[in-house]
């Protein structure tokens, strides 16, 4: 079966060790009919049989080396036990630990179509419920369907060697039993995925809630958020009870049949001890070891639970360990080589699913240049600047970076060269000193210091209480939204890219604190070209060129002095912005 070919090879490195916990398993089991073969021997030749007066008092050597064995073998099991779970153990979180850092490994390659459609609170179910699902699976679920199978078989075959006939009749149950499992495991199973779904809902609101924490109450809708969670939670607690009580459908059946293995071996067995075919000392056997097959047939359930369980999840955890990204890196990592940052886009079009979010997209940015986007909202230009380092790949046409495609470059390379401060500004839980040398970890304190100067975010830094030692972050100090840009700024300028990419990245500070941003973008110590995304007319003003987007095409295209010129889209925004008349008598002046 495939899913435990899976397990199979994934145990790669403990399989040995995996092994042997198995043979030890049946190995310990098979040791279970000892016991009662040494009891049957003390009965029949001490207590019952026809020369046991005899033997007990001439032989008492056999009957202490009996009991002793009795005591040994139970220690030797007990030991055995122990040692047998160890090694589970160890094998099973050896192999949750190499999956799950597998699997953090295949998030992380994964791009950005992969993270549109993948809920976050799904992908920590997978990341940690669903992973230790597969471990239980290893370390108690094969353990278990090993140990009850060998204490079954080893039952079996001692007692077909005490009585064929009498093993027969006690048989007779394993059928029914077996038919009722299967049923039941058939009903269960579709339960079993429900369920995991519904866990996945869950954790998918809770995940949402804890996040957008602020925006719950800012809107006061604390009660909506409670009683929507407590209606995922119902749903979640429904599903379970209805799979638990699916069990106690079927649990009488099995119960039943289980108990009728001590029936059968009562009334049968009594029968044939009577008529003199079984002896006290094998009937004592047969009733000492008749929970080696009542016992498997009473945890079925629980198996059968787990196992329908294991399925659930480990389709879940197949969903990210096969995902391969559409954008992969075709070329190996290569030994970095610094970009002139010459960009071009060819007759780019784009759709995310159905509409065509960019429609033929043509546009040269030059080393060095600096390019500003304007639009309204939903005109796509973060879809555009998301193409260049290949965030997304283009529907047609091409996106080239110095002059070669960006698909055929090494995506490592190509986004090493590229410097990003997105719209949602992201910070670690980490220093702002970690925060800003991000993408060069060993950067010393006075560049950190410097990029952060640039960025306009030095003097606020200073004036906290731990400077750049500051935590920041979802358990760190708050920040402003125009803080929280500045550093995220800084971030983008450490790793002094050649390409820049600022998706309105200055949109929550002051005039004040933009013209200085302005001032450093201009003056940096290193080339770069710099794609801009702003609302502001302020921010585009100097830009080497405007490109203005409307429904995915550039509608116009110029300088700010040009655009005004055009009396376009650009000319109406620098109206709105510069409230209108008053402003608009001293433009027509500058004409
Ligand atoms: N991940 C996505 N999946 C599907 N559609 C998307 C996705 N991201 C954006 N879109 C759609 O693409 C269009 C362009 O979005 P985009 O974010 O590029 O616009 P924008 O000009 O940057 O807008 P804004 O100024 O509001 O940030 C929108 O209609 C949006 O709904």
């Amino acid at each position: 079966m495939f899913q435990f070919k899976w397990l199979w090879h994934n145990l790669k490195g403990d399989r040995v060790r995996y092994i042997f916990a198995l043979c030890l398993s049946v190995a310990g089991c098979s040791l279970t009919i000892i016991n009662p073969y040494l009891s049957q021997r003390i009965v029949d030749e001490f207590i019952a049989g026809p020369d046991a007066a005899r033997n007990l008092a001439d032989g008492r050597g056999l009957l202490i080396a009996l009991g002793l064995g009795m005591i040994g073998f139970s220690l030797l099991r007990t030991g055995l036990a122990y040692f047998t779970t160890m090694l589970y153990e160890r094998a099973s979180q050896n192999m949750l630990y190499r999956v799950r850092i597998f699997l953090y490994n295949k998030i992380q390659g994964q791009d950005m179509r992969y993270y549109d459609r993948n809920r976050t609170g799904d992908l920590m179910t997978k990341m940690t419920g669903d992973l230790d699902m597969v471990r239980h699976t290893l370390s108690w679920i094969i353990k278990t369907i090993i140990e009850s199978l060998t204490v079954f078989l080893a039952a079996v075959v001692y007692f077909f060697y005490i009585d064929v006939e009498l093993t027969l009749w006690l048989l007779i149950l394993s059928p029914p039993i077996f038919l009722v499992a299967f049923i039941f495991a058939r009903r269960v199973r579709p339960m079993y995925v429900d369920l995991r779904e519904r866990l996945s809902q869950l954790n998918t609101i809770t995940q949402e809630n804890i996040a957008g924490n602020r925006v719950v109450k800012a809107f006061a809708r604390e009660e909506y958020e409670i009683e929507k969670f407590t209606d995922k939670s119902v749903n979640y607690s429904k599903a379970n009870k209805a799979a638990a009580l699916v069990w106690l459908d079927y649990f009488p059946y099995l119960e039943i049949f289980s108990q009728g293995f001590t029936v059968i071996l009562m009334v049968a067995g009594g029968l044939y001890v009577m008529d003199g075919r079984l002896t006290f000392g094998e009937f004592a056997a047969f009733t000492a070891l008749i929970w080696g097959l009542s016992n498997p047939m009473r945890s079925i359930g629980i198996i059968i639970n787990d196992i329908q369980r294991f399925f659930a999840s480990l389709t879940k955890i197949m969903d990210v360990y096969y995902a391969e990204p559409d954008i992969v890196n075709a070329h190996g990592d290569r030994a970095k080589r610094r970009y002139q940052g010459r960009i071009q886009f060819e007759n780019v079009s784009f759709k995310y699913d159905s509409a065509t979010v960019l429609d033929n997209v043509s546009f040269i940015v030059e080393p060095g240049e600096t390019i500003a986007i304007m639009g309204a909202t939903g005109s796509g230009k973060t879809t555009l600047i998301n193409l260049i380092p290949r965030f997304y790949d283009v529907t047609k046409g091409c996106v080239l970076v110095d002059g070669t495609d960006v698909r055929k470059l090494a995506l490592n390379e190509l986004r090493g060269n590229i410097g990003v401060a997105t719209q949602d500004v992201l910070l670690f839980s980490d220093t702002i000193d970690g925060n800003i040398a991000y993408g060069d970890p060993d950067m010393p304190e006075e560049d950190v210091v410097e990029f952060a100067r640039l960025a306009a975010a030095h003097n606020f830094i200073e004036k906290m209480p731990e400077g750049y030692d500051t935590i920041v972050g979802e358990r760190g100090v708050g920040l402003s939204g125009g803080q929280k840009q500045r550093i995220a700024l800084a971030r983008a300028l450490a790793v002094q890219p050649p390409i820049l990419i600022l998706d309105d990245t200055t949109s929550a500070v002051d005039l004040e604190t933009e013209e200085h941003i302005q001032k450093s973008l201009r003056e940096l110590e290193f080339p770069c070209t710099k794609i801009i995304i702003a609302q502001r007319v302020s921010t585009t003003a100097e830009a080497d060129r405007i490109l203005i987007l409307d429904g995915g095409k550039i509608v116009e295209e110029g300088t700010h002095a040009e655009l005004l010129k055009k009396r376009g889209y650009y000319y109406d925004v620098f109206m709105l912005q510069n409230e209108g008349i008053g402003r608009e008598a001293k433009v027509s002046g500058q004409e």
